[in-house]
């Protein structure tokens, strides 16, 4: 099988792809009876690709990310990393969560020297661990608080040393759940920005999970556009060639960005708009409702 790596344009087969995820289903058992949550999700990724994975609540976003840090195991199919297959979580594959997961009775520094123990324990040395985590810090411009706990800092400074404490340990890949969904709009774009500097100068490969549109097309390199579950699968992909360095400002006047937003927009709310969405609403809220969405969709 092969598939068309849209970077080099070159025809690569799936036997040197670096992530592939190979026609997995997932079925969760229920008390009603099995629940299959996935079907035929295939998807190759190219070393140092941001994928955005798109889709309504429940499709199956998470699941998928779960299978790939290991987390779950798909119930056909698999997922190989540099053609080793993924069958538990592994450092190589570092893991952001919406709610950053930090451990509240240790600093920022502690936090991140816990990942750093994990993965670097023998190869480094004390000054080696310390320049390290205070590097790592510093990337997501957390340096002048590494010494705070949890709950002496923001949300947002919380979820940048999660970033910190994820990057640390040098990850193939970092998968990423949500990982500004609980942010202000202000923050949120610091982030976005902090996340593309540290993306072009590490060259990580990421796989993070959106529901803003913007953020999606801003960040990616492609957007997976998920249908909806049961049976969820990749609907269509979305490949976005705006050049790098990206910059939201200019890119809101950009055509090309205003397409691509406006495709993400018409799949999600009318290729794979939700029956229950709309059916269970008061007809004027109803209207409301599609306005709203009309509205963007011709905004963009
Ligand atoms: N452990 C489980 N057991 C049974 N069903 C599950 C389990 N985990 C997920 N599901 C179901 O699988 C489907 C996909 O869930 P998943 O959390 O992957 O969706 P999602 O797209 O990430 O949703 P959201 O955007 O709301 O976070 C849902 O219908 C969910 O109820």
């Amino acid at each position: 099988m092969t598939t068309q790596n849209s970077e080099v344009n070159t025809e690569i087969t799936t036997e040197n792809v670096f992530l592939n995820i190979s026609r997995i289903d997932m079925e969760f058992p229920t008390p009603n009876g099995s629940f299959t949550a996935l079907k035929e999700v295939d998807l190759q990724i190219n070393k140092g690709e941001f994928i955005s994975l798109i889709g309504h609540s429940g499709c199956g976003k998470s699941t998928v990310l779960n299978i790939v840090a290991g987390i779950y195991q798909a119930t056909k199919g698999g997922v190989l990393l540099k053609n080793k297959e993924v069958n538990e979580p592994g450092p190589e594959r570092a893991v952001v969560f919406q709610n950053h997961s930090l451990l509240p009775w240790l600093t920022s520094y502690q936090n991140v020297e816990l990942a750093v123990d994990q993965v670097f324990s023998k190869k480094m040395s004390k000054t080696e661990k310390k320049d390290w985590i205070e590097h790592n810090l510093k990337l997501v411009h957390m340096d002048h608080a590494m010494h705070k706990r949890p709950d002496e800092i923001s949300g947002g400074m919380k979820q940048r040393v999660g970033i910190a404490r994820a990057l640390a340990m040098q990850p193939e890949v970092l998968l990423m759940d949500e990982p500004f969904g609980a942010l202000d709009a202000l923050t949120r774009a610091h982030m976005q920005d902090s996340l593309m500097d540290i993306q072009k100068e590490l060259n990580n490969t990421v796989i993070m999970i959106t529901h803003d549109v913007d953020e999606a097309v801003l960040l990616s390199d492609r957007i997976i556009m998920m249908t909806n579950g049961p049976e969820a699968t990749i609907g269509e992909i979305l490949e976005v060639n705006l050049p790098h360095p990206r910059d939201r400002l200019a890119l809101a006047k950009d055509p090309e960005y205003n397409r691509l937003r406006s495709e993400v927009l018409t799949f999600l709310y009318e290729k794979q708009r939700k029956v229950e969405d709309i059916k269970d609403k008061k007809p004027a809220v109803k209207a409301e409702a599609m306005t709203i969405v009309e509205d963007d969709i011709k905004e963009a």
